[in-house]
């Protein structure tokens, strides 16, 4: 049975973001993920985690400017200090919340730009040299141009290129199915095929990006899939609920309990 982890940076925003790991709890989750932790001290995540019996599953490395369009350094040239400068940052939350995998985002670049390619292989290569001594691994994730234009890593081929070629053994795919379907589709194909590499997955339905439990995909298919597959890592609920989220958590129930 697939282990999820609720995505507090998008389900439970009827509370403040501290109280979502008690909201997560409740309603039965055993792990949560999210965006950023870092507007917060990392012992006070650390503590609403423990303290609510959670596993922390994944978050990211700090993006640089959200609000004025950063999406990460890790394919700009120019920008490798930042780079550098975000793993220090996230290593004390990553300590606080025991977790084991960050994910490193690529930035607004061109991925036929040779300078910007040149960067990301550069950048990924030491944040996982960089995080490999703390038991981190380092995900990255091709993302749909709807959702986020420009970015560098949409393309889950040249994803799996990077990571076979690179032989990083701390280095593995986020693979976001909702991404996945909007960029390629033959999604059970594609998740068959690169489950060796896979490091994380994320949900949601396609098109909405609303709760996994309709529309263009069959999830409890998808889900079976994955324990034929053997995946034994975490599934982030990265969904915009429709409503309420407990109210929108029939699609869960099934599930709901399992252990971490
Ligand atoms: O936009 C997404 O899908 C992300 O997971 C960002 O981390």
């Amino acid at each position: 049975m697939p282990r999820f982890a609720a995505n507090l940076s998008m389900m439970f925003n009827e509370v403040p973001f501290l109280d979502r790991f008690e909201a997560a709890a409740k309603a039965g989750f055993a792990a949560v993920e999210f965006l950023f932790p870092y507007e917060y001290p990392a012992d006070e995540i650390g503590k609403r985690l423990h303290g609510n019996g959670l596993t922390q599953a994944l978050f990211n490395l700090p993006p640089g400017d959200w609000k004025a369009g950063e999406r990460g350094f890790a394919a700009r040239p120019d920008h490798f200090a930042a780079l550098q400068q975000s793993l220090t940052t996230a290593l004390p939350y990553a300590q606080a919340t025991g977790v084991k995998r960050l994910h490193l985002m690529a930035g607004i670049a061109d991925l036929n730009d040779p300078k910007a390619v040149a960067a990301f292989r550069k950048s990924v290569a030491h944040a996982a040299e960089f995080l490999a001594p703390h038991g981190l691994d380092v995900v990255i994730e091709p993302i749909n141009p709807r959702n986020v234009p420009g970015y560098f890593l949409n393309d889950f081929l040249f994803a799996r290129d990077l990571i076979n070629e690179l032989r990083i053994p701390n280095l593995k795919l986020q693979f976001d199915i909702y991404h996945c379907q909007i960029i390629h589709g033959d999604v059970t194909m594609r998740l068959r095929e690169m489950m060796p590499i896979i490091g994380h997955i994320q949900i949601a339905s396609i098109p909405s990006r609303n709760e996994p439990d309709g529309e263009e995909l069959n999830y409890p298919f998808l889900f079976e899939e994955l324990d034929r597959l053997g995946y034994d890592g975490f599934v982030g609920c990265e969904y915009n609920p429709r409503g309420n989220t407990t109210d929108g958590l029939a699609w869960f129930r099934p599930y709901a309990g399992a252990k971490s």
